[in-house]
């Protein structure tokens, strides 16, 4: 139960509306070698980071990769394809350096930690590992709030201060949780007022038979919370360790400026959390790609968000977010390095 004393502090956000430097980046963009407009969506794109970072020679620095990792009650019920061990096993992956999102972290050089939010089984110290269980998997959705108020403010509280103290301006959180689609589908479902169907999906490929089998348990699931409406309380009955971390994570890099290269579905289902908590955070979040996860799409639409790449993914992990990182290069590398017409001495249009 959220009480009285259950209080969240949430780092405010800072002023994204900056008319001059806007004025600013549009001139810059403008006066390039190209025809009006010919970078299409790389020319918003500069014109978003150079927002978010409040100069018109926007450049990123120090990439961060946060891997959080949970496994969920709710997997009792046989919502997901494969079984909570999983998660275990693939954060044994992340840190031997085996999985996708270690693979394209080190194609961009993009640092990478793990973080233990709470998976149901222990580990071994390693350099690439933070430590910060909350609790060994969350409580069943379907019998009890996932997390009570405590573990949730914790969770939520954990991913700020990770962020705070990481470098860079740059982060993509990324998830590994075992039944994590059905946290991000129920999140979705109560806090856009939809239909459970049409936020429900395969996950990691259930057939037909088990997404409607996935669908009669989440329904079930919102039944039971049917009065909570408050973002955190949803997200504590819902929601999942790892999604709450990102909560926190996303909000405490936007509070200091920093860009937010958002993944998948899931990951999108926390910015709608931490969306609700705190107006005006989604304005820091570029969206990298459109997951082939069904429910991504209505999320995607939620947050009036347009990403950059559709490729049929549905991995999670962090993934697309790392796909998507050149296109942000490229968008800095246009607005830093290319000519100007003047300084080219290229004749203008309209020019005589
Ligand atoms: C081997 C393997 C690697 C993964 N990497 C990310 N996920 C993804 O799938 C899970 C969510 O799907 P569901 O809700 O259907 O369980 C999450 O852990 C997510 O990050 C994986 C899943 C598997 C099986
Ligand atoms: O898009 C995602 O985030 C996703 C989709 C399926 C499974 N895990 C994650």
């Amino acid at each position: 139960m959220f009480t009285a004393r259950h209080r969240l502090e949430l780092p405010s956000l800072p002023k994204l509306a900056n008319p001059e430097l806007e004025a600013e980046l549009k001139g810059l963009i403008d006066q390039k070698t190209k025809p009006l407009h010919a970078l299409g969506r790389l020319e918003a794109l500069a014109l978003q980071l150079g927002l978010i970072l409040n100069t018109s020679k926007p450049q990123i620095i120090d990439p961060q990769i946060r891997v959080f990792a949970a496994d969920h009650g709710l997997t009792a019920e046989g919502v997901s394809a494969y079984p909570k061990a999983v998660t275990q096993q693939m954060v044994l992956n992340f840190l031997a350096g085996g999985a996708a999102i270690n693979v394209f972290a080190r194609q961009h050089n993009i640092a990478l930690k793990v973080v233990d939010a709470g998976v149901d089984g222990d580990f071994e110290a390693h350099p690439d590992l933070i430590a910060l269980k909350v609790m060994r998997a969350t409580r069943n959705s379907l019998q009890t709030a996932a997390m009570n108020a405590d573990e949730c403010i914790q969770a939520v509280v954990c991913g700020m201060g990770l962020v705070r103290e990481a470098p860079g301006n740059l982060l993509i959180v990324g998830e590994m949780g075992i039944g994590n689609t059905s946290a991000a589908s129920l999140l979705l479902s109560k806090l856009g007022s939809l239909s459970i169907d049409s936020c429900v999906g395969p996950g990691t490929g259930l057939e037909v038979n088990g997404i409607k089998h996935k669908t009669a348990i989440l329904t079930q699931v919102l039944h039971k919370h049917r009065n909570l409406k408050n973002p955190l309380e949803v997200l504590a009955a819902m929601g999942g360790l790892e999604i709450a971390m990102m909560v926190g994570a996303l909000l405490q890099a936007a509070s200091q400026r920093r860009i937010l290269l958002i993944d998948g579905f899931v990951a999108s289902s926390a910015l709608l959390v931490a969306e609700k908590l705190q107006p005006g955070v989604k304005d820091f979040a570029v969206f990298s790609h459109h997951s082939a996860e069904p429910g991504h799409s209505q999320l995607l639409k939620l947050l009036d968000a347009t990403p950059l790449l559709d490729l049929q993914m549905c991995l999670g992990e962090g993934t697309g977010a790392v796909v998507a990182y050149p296109l942000l290069k490229s968008a800095l590398g246009f607005l830093n390095e290319m000519a100007s017409f003047s300084s080219a001495g290229i004749s203008n249009k309209d020019a005589e």
